[in-house]
């Protein structure tokens, strides 16, 4: 897998043990638990103003004009003799009301545009974030003073001022988390599920923004709340006679050098209700950045497995071609050629990969790290992470050539006729939704199922795939489960639409070797059931012999050798294979001697080496392999194949 594409654990990420207990932690802090308690019961006086307020706020008396507090008038009176406590109540209102309001018509656009901008990429996202610095540059209050005079003043107008500027935030926010989620293995899943797009970009990705989400919320709660009480102030907000907190110190400081009180109270209310929102910004951020997420699936040194063999598949599919060959299967790759750009030239990752694959047959792709294995699987079902595009080749599948085919049709596709299992499932599960909600993906994408009937199906795979108590465990997020139970609940997940094809990236590497041979058995059981053909992709060789009808060895994103199994394994043809498998901790390392390796590495694809691409780690090189690329000739890309046959190495 490419780094990219790893699931880096993330500072901002909601995870499920954060979406189920940041609420516990914040009213565990004191500090919040007060913000909270002061901030309800603000806005439970501003809702329950005219039962609070012992006054009308604009009840007139100017027989009592700038009085001081006293038993009848507790913060005293203002300019027209009205109660001062009064109007700090239903100033919350207005105060409190438009700060909401603007902050929510922010979140609500500025994520949306966010979200899709960063979804889209390309020119749209370089447009749109341009367009959002140029806004950024400007002063939030020069910005509202100019929308004010386009549209007037008034409290309407200021709110959507204060709604145009907050939006910038957000849109930033939501499209770094975009940019960042889509590279998730969870947004992969859920795309090879066959999930539209607007439901990945809201039902998918936007949960895991909660987190940054709230925080910005709280924080832009106060600092709207601020700006539309200093456009009162200045008398471009609320309308100078209104309750509202701005207009109320403004009318102060006209009075400041006689009646100096009078500016207190609504000064305070706006200072100690910013000062809450902030505060109470700044405990969220803290516990959501700094919750450790929940340690994913073990990793355990790969072993020997034990399985019986697999009942050998109809031998005229599964192998892969040699180029130009004609094709067969269900699935028939030919060709496949990937390439991304570097600099000015394109860097190749996958070099005219031809294989077939039958139904009920399982054909393996191994290699080393980086030799293209994963990037085959990714393209046949559309989903080669960009800027990398399919420059050749064709992926036939029951006549349709998928290669080729648009997101529509790919998408009917997905999860439906092919299903994939990814690398860690940790990764590939979406850590905010519960693993019932994720299990039922596919359905919900391809059968109009109702919700209490896909619960039922995703019960009874997760129960057919071996997980314990499985009704009760579909309510469990991703965390709760171990690694080996996650990989069952993905295999359930991929086979929900009893897939005619299943793509398995590396199913068993988060595993001990307990359970990846337990999983693997049940692949197997599964695919007899199916008549399924699995395409199994691993760096395993032991997996690959106890699994596999075919396989086809990759290097530098060329398949070097292929054909049936036992042949391959048994009079390997390619010094690569050999190399491979002397490496391997099955052979002799097993009895005490030292695991041979395989010297340098596999070269960069912007950097192949000319002829050969294994021949300058290759002890049977020849000057003949350095001159021309080495064509699949009977199962072989080496020269010396019919040499290596014949001579015991
Ligand atoms: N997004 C990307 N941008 C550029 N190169 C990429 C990208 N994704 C993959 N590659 C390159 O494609 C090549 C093949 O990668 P791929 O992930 O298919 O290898 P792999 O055989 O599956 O390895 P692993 O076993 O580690 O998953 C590698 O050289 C990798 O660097």
């Amino acid at each position: 897998m490419t780094s990219s594409q790893s699931a880096a654990p993330q500072m901002t990420d909601l995870d499920a043990t954060r979406a189920s207990t940041w609420t516990d932690q914040l009213l565990r802090r004191p500090a919040s638990l007060f913000c909270l308690a002061a901030l309800a019961l603000l806005a439970g006086t501003a809702i329950f103003a005219p039962l609070v307020a012992p006054y009308h706020p604009e009840a007139v008396d100017t027989l009592r004009r700038l009085q001081g507090p006293s038993i009848d008038h507790w913060l005293g009176t203002d300019s027209l003799g009205r109660d001062v406590l009064s109007r700090v109540i239903y100033g919350a209102r207005v105060s409190l009301g438009a700060a909401v309001v603007s902050v929510t018509l922010a979140a609500v656009a500025g994520t949306s545009i966010g979200l899709l901008i960063g979804y889209l990429g390309g020119w749209w996202d370089s447009v749109a974030m341009r367009v959002v610095d140029a806004l950024q540059s400007i002063p939030a209050l020069v910005f509202a003073f100019a929308i004010i005079a386009l549209v007037g003043k008034g409290i309407v107008p200021t709110t959507l001022a204060v709604a145009v500027i907050f939006a910038i935030a957000y849109i930033r926010i939501a499209r770094g988390v975009m940019l960042r989620e889509r590279q998730r293995r969870y947004v992969d899943a859920a795309t090879a599920a066959g999930l539209p797009t607007p439901r990945i970009i809201f039902g998918e990705i936007l949960p895991n923004m909660v987190g940054p989400l709230v925080v910005e919320t709280a924080i832009l709660l106060g600092s709207a709340q601020l700006i539309i009480a200093m456009l009162s102030f200045l008398g471009l907000g609320v309308d100078a006679d209104a309750a509202d907190w701005g207009s109320m110190l403004n009318d102060a400081r006209i009075y400041q050098g006689v009646h100096p009180f009078l500016s207190i109270p609504s000064g305070l209310a706006i200072t100690f209700s910013v000062l809450l929102f902030n505060v109470l910004g700044d405990d969220l951020r803290d516990i959501l950045t700094g919750t450790q997420r929940p340690a994913a699936g073990r990793r355990a040194p790969q072993g020997a497995v034990a399985l019986s063999a697999p009942a050998a598949a109809d031998a005229s599919c599964g192998v892969a071609k040699d180029e130009g060959s004609q094709t067969g299967g269900i699935l028939d790759v030919s060709g496949l050629t990937i390439e991304f750009p570097v600099g000015n030239n394109g860097a190749r990752v996958l070099d005219g990969v031809s294989f077939s694959l039958c139904a009920g047959e399982t054909f393996g792709l191994v290699g080393e790290s980086g030799s293209g294995k994963s990037q085959t699987a990714l393209a046949i079902l559309g989903l080669t992470p960009k800027p990398g595009m399919v420059t050749a080749g064709s992926v036939h599948f029951e006549g349709r050539n998928l290669a080729t085919a648009g997101e529509h049709d790919l998408r009917r596709v997905r999860g439906k006729e092919i299903a994939m299992i990814f690398q860690d499932p940790m990764a590939a599960f979406s850590p905010v939704h519960t693993i019932g909600d994720q299990v039922i993906v596919p359905l919900q994408a391809h059968a109009k199922l109702s919700r209490a009937a896909a619960r039922d199906r995703a019960a009874d795979l997760l129960d057919r795939v071996g997980v314990p108590n499985a009704r009760r465990r579909l309510d469990d997020y991703p965390h709760q489960f171990s690694g080996g139970m996650a990989q069952r609940a993905m295999i359930a997940m991929a086979l929900t639409c009893e897939p005619k094809v299943l793509l398995a990236d590396e199913p068993t590497t988060a595993l001990d070797v307990t359970i990846q041979a337990q999983v693997l058995d049940l692949l197997h059981e599964l695919q007899q059931e199916m008549e399924m053909a699995i395409l199994l992709i691993t760096h395993d060789l032991g997996v690959v012999a106890a699994t596999c009808d075919r396989v086809g060895v990759m290097y530098s994103g060329q398949i070097v050798e292929t054909g049936n199994m036992s042949d391959v394994f048994d009079t390997p043809r390619h010094p690569y294979t050999r190399a491979l498998m002397e490496a391997t901790p099955h052979s002799s390392s097993a009895f005490g001697g030292r695991l041979p390796t395989i010297d340098g590495r596999v070269p960069p694809p912007w950097n192949l080496p000319q002829g050969c691409r294994f021949h300058p780690r290759c002890r049977f090189a020849i000057k003949a392999c350095t001159v021309a690329p080495v064509p699949l000739m009977d199962g072989s890309r080496c020269l010396r194949a019919g040499e290596l046959l014949m001579a015991e190495v």
